[in-house]
C-alpha cells in the first residue's frame, strides 16, 4: 500500500548556511533568535519561540527524585569499611577553552588538544621505540588497517609509557576507539606477564550488554591475528547470561581482562571480588559519559570504591580511562569521584569549537506538521531507499520498546520481502539478542529497527543511512546514533523525522552541542496514504498502547528538550485517531493509568482522552530501553525497565502484566 506513497518533500536545502559562526554553548550566550530567523528565512512555519524552560541544564534530572539513586548495595559498602571517596560537589569554573570543571579536576587535568601538525604515530614506530611488542604489532599489521587512527595514535603512547596519568580521550564516532585502549592493555599485559598472572588486570566497562560483548570480540580478533597473544584472556560479565556458567569461565580461564556491565560486574565483585579483582591495574569506562550520569554513576562509585579497596598494591593503584565521542564539561566533573591519580590527561582529537558529530555523516531533518505525519514520512523514505537501491542496509531508531515492536511490525509487510527487518532491543531475550548483532553485522543489506540500546558504540559494517523516527532518549545520543554510519573512514546519512512540535530538540541541538542540520525538509500528508495506512491498523488496542509507551517517554525529556508538554503531548495522544484516520476518535484510559503517568489532575489529560474509570489495561508499561541505569529504575520506576540487577522484580512485573499484554515479546 504504501507503494503508492508519494513523498511530498519541499527541500529547504541549505536554510541553515547563514548561521556559519555559531560557536561553543559554553563561549557565547544562547541565541535562539539565530536559529527562529534561519527557519522562517527557509520557508517554514515551525520557526517560533517553543515556550521553554530557562533552567536546561537542570533538564535532564528536573522534576524527579533522584535523592535515592544511592542504592542499597552503595550504603551497604560504606558500612562495611568500604572508601567512599566521593569529592563533595564544588563549584564549577573554566579553563582556557571554556569547558567547566571542577575545581580539583582542573588542578590536575593536563589538557592534550587536536594538533594538526602532530608526528604521525605508526605501530612499526612504536615496534622502534619498544613501546610496542612484536607479537602485537604482528596482530595490528594483520587487521591490515591503513594506519593508526588519529585517537589511536595520541593515546596508546602516553598510556603505555606513563604509569602516573589517568586518561581521558575523547574522538568522534566510528574512530577506533576501542583499539585506542585495548592496544596499550595488550601491551601492559606483555610487559608486566610474569606479575599476578592468573589475576585480572583490566577491567572494561560498557553501558550495554551488546557493547560489552562487541568489546569481546574486538579482544578475539587480536587474539585471532596472534595466538601467542591469547594467553591473556579475555571474559564478558554481563546480565541476562548465566552467572554460574560465567564463574565457571572465570575460573577456568583466569583472564586478565574482564569486560562487564556495572550490575552483573557488581555482583560479581560482592562474591568474588578477592579471588579475582586484587590486582587490578587499569580500569575503562568505555561511553564514560553515560556511565557517569546519574544513576550508573553510583554502580561506578562503587565498582572503583570496591577495586581501591581490594587492590593488593595501594587503593590508589588503578590507573582510569575514559572514552567516548561526546565527553563534555559534566564527565570532568563526574570522573573526579572516581579517578585515582593526582593528573589527568584529556586527550583530544575535536577542536574546541568543533561539533562532536562525525563531518563525514550527511545529516537531513524532515518536520512533520504532526506526530503521525512522521511515521508515514519515515515509511516512504525507507520505501523509496529500498526500491533506489537493492543493497540498501540502515538502522533506525525510535524511542520506546513498544514504538520499535509497532514500526517493524509495518515495515516487516512493507519492505520484509525486498531485505532483512531486524527488531532490536533491551526486552529480546539476551542470546536472541546477541545473535541480532551478529546477524546485522553479516548482512550485506537490511534494516535494524532499535530503540537507544543500539545507540551508542555498536559497530555494524556498511550501514549506509540512520534514521531516526522521534528524539532520543538524551541529547548526546543525536550523535551516537548517527555515528553508526560514517565508521571507519567511510562516508553515511542520517535524517530525522520529527512534529514541529519536537523542534525544540533541534535548537537545543545547535544550542548545546554546536550541530547545525544543514538538510531541511518538510513533510506534507498525503491523505491517500493516511487512508491506507489505517486500513492496515488490525489493532487499535496495540496502537493505543505504543502511544500511551510515546507519551510517557516523551515526558521524560520534556524538560532536557523544553518542549511545550500541552503541545506535544495532546499531538501524540491525537496521533491515535489521525492514525485510524477518524481524527475525533480518543484512545480510552483508566485513571490508574492517568495516575501513572502524572497526567491526573492535569486539564490537558481530559482533552486527549476518553478516561473511563473502571477500565483496566496492559500494565505491561514500556520501558525506554536504557540499560542498567538507577536512574532510569527511580526516574521510570513506574514502568518496566530493561534491567539486569532487578531482573527478578521485573519479571514478576511482568507476569502481572502478561494478562493484559497483548503483544507477547
Ligand atoms: N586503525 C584503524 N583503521 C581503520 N579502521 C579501524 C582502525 N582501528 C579500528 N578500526 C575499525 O573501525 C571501526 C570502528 O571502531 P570502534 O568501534 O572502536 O569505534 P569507536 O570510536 O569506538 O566508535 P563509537 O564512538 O561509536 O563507540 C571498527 O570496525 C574497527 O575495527
Amino acid at each position: 500500500m504504501l507503494g503508492l506513497y508519494r513523498l511530498p518533500l519541499r527541500a529547504t536545502k541549505g536554510s541553515a548556511t547563514t548561521i556559519t559562526n555559531i560557536v561553543s554553548r559554553l563561549v557565547l550566550p544562547r541565541t535562539s533568535f539565530f536559529h527562529t530567523t534561519a527557519l522562517v528565512q527557509a520557508g517554514s512555519n515551525y520557526g517560533r519561540s517553543f515556550g521553554r524552560n530557562n533552567d536546561r541544564r537542570s533538564g535532564r534530572t528536573g522534576g524527579y527524585n533522584f535523592n535515592n539513586t544511592t542504592g542499597a548495595r552503595y550504603n551497604r559498602h560504606k558500612r562495611d569499611g568500604y572508601n567512599n571517596n566521593r569529592k563533595p560537589f564544588r563549584k564549577p569554573i573554566r579553563d582556557e577553552n571554556e569547558i567547566e570543571f571542577d575545581e580539583t579536576t582542573l588542578a590536575k587535568l593536563v589538557h592534550v588538544p587536536k594538533d594538526a601538525a602532530a608526528e604521525e604515530v605508526t605501530i612499526d614506530k612504536l615496534l622502534e621505540e619498544k613501546l610496542m611488542d612484536k607479537m602485537l604489532h604482528k596482530s595490528i599489521a594483520r587487521m591490515g588497517f591503513d594506519g593508526l587512527t588519529p585517537v589511536q595514535q595520541k593515546t596508546i603512547k602516553p598510556i603505555v609509557m606513563d604509569t602516573e596519568n589517568d586518561v581521558i580521550a575523547r574522538a568522534k564516532t566510528g574512530t577506533g576507539k576501542t583499539f585506542a585502549f585495548l592496544i596499550p592493555i595488550f601491551q601492559h599485559l606483555i610487559n608486566t606477564e610474569k606479575d599476578s598472572q592468573y589475576m585480572v588486570k583490566a577491567v572494561i566497562v560498557a553501558p550495554t550488554r551488546d557493547l560489552a560483548l562487541q568489546i569481546e570480540s574486538e579482544v578475539k580478533k587480536i587474539h585471532k591475528n596472534n595466538y601467542g597473544l591469547k594467553k591473556f584472556e579475555a571474559v564478558s560479565l554481563v546480565g541476562g547470561t548465566n552467572f554460574d556458567m560465567s564463574m565457571r569461565r572465570m575460573n577456568k580461564l583466569r583472564p586478565n581482562i574482564v569486560i562487564a556491565t556495572p550490575g552483573r560486574l557488581l555482583d560479581v565483585l560482592d562474591k568474588f571480588g578477592n579471588k579475582f579483582f586484587k590486582y587490578v591495574d587499569f580500569k575503562v569506562l568505555d561511553e564514560a559519559d553515560r556511565l557517569l550520569e546519574i544513576g550508573f554513576k553510583e554502580d561506578l562509585e562503587e565498582i572503583s570504591n570496591i577495586l581501591n579497596d581490594l587492590n593488593g598494591k595501594s587503593p590508589e593503584h588503578i590507573r582510569t580511562l575514559l572514552f567516548s565521542a561526546t565527553l563534555d564539561e559534566k564527565v570532568q566533573r563526574l570522573s573526579n569521584s572516581i579517578m585515582n591519580k593526582t593528573s589527568c590527561l584529556f586527550i583530544d582529537t575535536v577542536d574546541k569549537n568543533e561539533p562532536e558529530a562525525h563531518e563525514k555523516i550527511d545529516q537531513s531533518l524532515v518536520v512533520s506538521e504532526k506526530f503521525s505525519d512522521n511515521i508515514y514520512a519515515t515509511i516512504q523514505h525507507l520505501k523509496t531507499a529500498v526500491e533506489e537501491n537493492s543493497d540498501y542496509k540502515a538502522i533506525l531508531f525510535t524511542p520506546t520498546v513498544k514504538f520499535t515492536k509497532f514500526i517493524s511490525h509495518i515495515l516487516k509487510r512493507e519492505i520484509g520481502r525486498e531485505l532483512p527487518v531486524l527488531e532490536f532491543h533491551g526486552k529480546i531475550e539476551q542470546r536472541r539478542r546477541t545473535n541480532l548483532v551478529k546477524e546485522f553485522k553479516q548482512h550485506q543489506k537490511g534494516v535494524l529497527i532499535c530503540t537507544d540500546v543500539g545507540a551508542r558504540g555498536m559497530d555494524f559494517p556498511n550501514v549506509a543511512e540512520v534514521l531516526q523516527l522521534g528524539v532520543p532518549s538524551e541529547l548526546a545520543n543525536y550523535i551516537h546514533r548517527i555515528g553508526r554510519t560514517a565508521r571507519s573512514g567511510k562516508e553515511g546519512k542520517s535524517t530525522i523525522f520529527i512534529c514541529k512540535d519536537e523542534l525544540p530538540f533541534i535548537e537545543t541541538l545547535e544550542e548545546r552541542k554546536n550541530i547545525i542540520i544543514k538538510n531541511k525538509l518538510d513533510y506534507k500528508r498525503n491523505e491517500k496514504i493516511a487512508e491506507e495506512f489505517a486500513s492496515k491498523i488490525d489493532d487499535s488496542y496495540e496502537l493505543s498502547d505504543t502511544l500511551m509507551s510515546l507519551i510517557s517517554f516523551y515526558r521524560s525529556v520534556v524538560k532536557e528538550y523544553g518542549f511545550n508538554t500541552r503541545k506535544l503531548l495532546p499531538q501524540l495522544a491525537a496521533s491515535y485517531g489521525e492514525l485510524l484516520n477518524d481524527p475525533q476518535e480518543k484512545m480510552s484510559v483508566g485513571r490508574h493509568q492517568l495516575e501513572r503517568l502524572g497526567l491526573s489532575n492535569n486539564p490537558v489529560a481530559s482533552k486527549m482522552f476518553n478516561i473511563e474509570s473502571n477500565r483496566r489495561f496492559n500494565d505491561d508499561e514500556d520501558s525506554f530501553d536504557v540499560e542498567n541505569n538507577r536512574s532510569n529504575r527511580n526516574r521510570r520506576n513506574n514502568y518496566n525497565n530493561d534491567n539486569e540487577q532487578n531482573s527478578n522484580r521485573y519479571s514478576r512485573n511482568n507476569s502481572r502484566g502478561q494478562r493484559f499484554n497483548r503483544f507477547g515479546n
